[in-house]
């Protein structure tokens, strides 16, 4: 038995306002979406990679990704990430559990992915999540409303990880009523789940803006280039 994986790569990357795909942008020589797949095509328990892309960017996508034997499907992505993914669980069979990450977070290790996995095993909904440095408050039209305890505060990564049929299920739940979640544990919490979380890693950075791109190199540079 092992796991499927989907990753969205369907977005514009407007926040890093290039004109391409910014997951086609290069980090060190190699393109962020091929250092993403690269280490899920090297994970043992993992047994087939789908791929959202978006629709003007389906073909480009399988030829950049055509030496990856485990990308099983490139399929056209949606309006939202959420779409995007929608998209390809319509697709899936023959699997047990399934792997949500995004295409933008190339430096998730091959042990955090293992991890995760063997704690999907064990309860249904599993993703990563570091312990917030920073206070969190919640503020309406610029006043601070509430401060909460940081020790409950968590930042929450991919991949998010669930048994297929809870993954399913929370998502035609979202598209039924229409709600639109910014990850995939929140479908799943309001479909009545309990979602557990497990140490993620702060290296698991999700490239967003330019400062980003700085970060990536030096989290290479300490890494030796090499992929973990
Ligand atoms: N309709 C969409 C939107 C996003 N994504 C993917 O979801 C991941 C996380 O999204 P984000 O980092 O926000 O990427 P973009 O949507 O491309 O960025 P922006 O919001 O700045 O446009 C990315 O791998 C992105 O390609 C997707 O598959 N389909
Ligand atoms: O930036 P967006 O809201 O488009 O996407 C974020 C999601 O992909 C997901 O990585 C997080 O919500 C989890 O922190």
């Amino acid at each position: 038995m092992g796991f499927t994986t989907i990753i969205p790569a369907a977005g514009q990357g407007k926040r890093m306002g290039t004109e391409i795909n910014k997951l086609f942008l290069e980090v060190d020589g190699e393109t962020i979406i091929r250092r993403t797949v690269s280490v899920f095509q090297e994970i043992e328990k993992c047994e087939q990679i789908f791929i959202a892309a978006h629709p003007n960017e389906v073909h480009l996508m399988e030829e950049h990704l055509k030496d990856f034997s485990k990308v099983a499907g490139v399929i056209p992505g949606g309006k939202e990430r959420q779409h995007s993914i929608n998209e390809v669980l319509k697709v899936l069979i023959d699997t047990e559990v399934v792997m949500v990450h995004d295409g933008a977070r190339p430096f998730i290790t091959h042990e955090k992915i293992n991890q995760l996995y063997q704690e999907t095993l064990k309860n249904n909904a599993v993703i990563l999540a570091v312990q917030a440095k920073d206070t969190i408050k919640r503020v309406i039209d610029g006043v601070v409303e509430e401060t909460y305890d940081r020790a409950t505060m968590f930042q929450v990564q991919t991949p998010q990880s669930f048994s297929r049929n809870v993954i399913l299920q929370a998502y035609n739940l979202a598209e039924k009523d229409g709600f639109i979640g910014t990850d995939d544990a929140s479908l799943v919490e309001r479909a009545g789940y309990k979602v557990h979380i497990t140490n993620g890693d702060y290296d698991n950075i999700k490239i967003t803006t330019h400062e980003d791109l700085i970060i990536a190199d030096s989290i290479l540079e300490r890494r030796g280039n090499c992929d973990v």
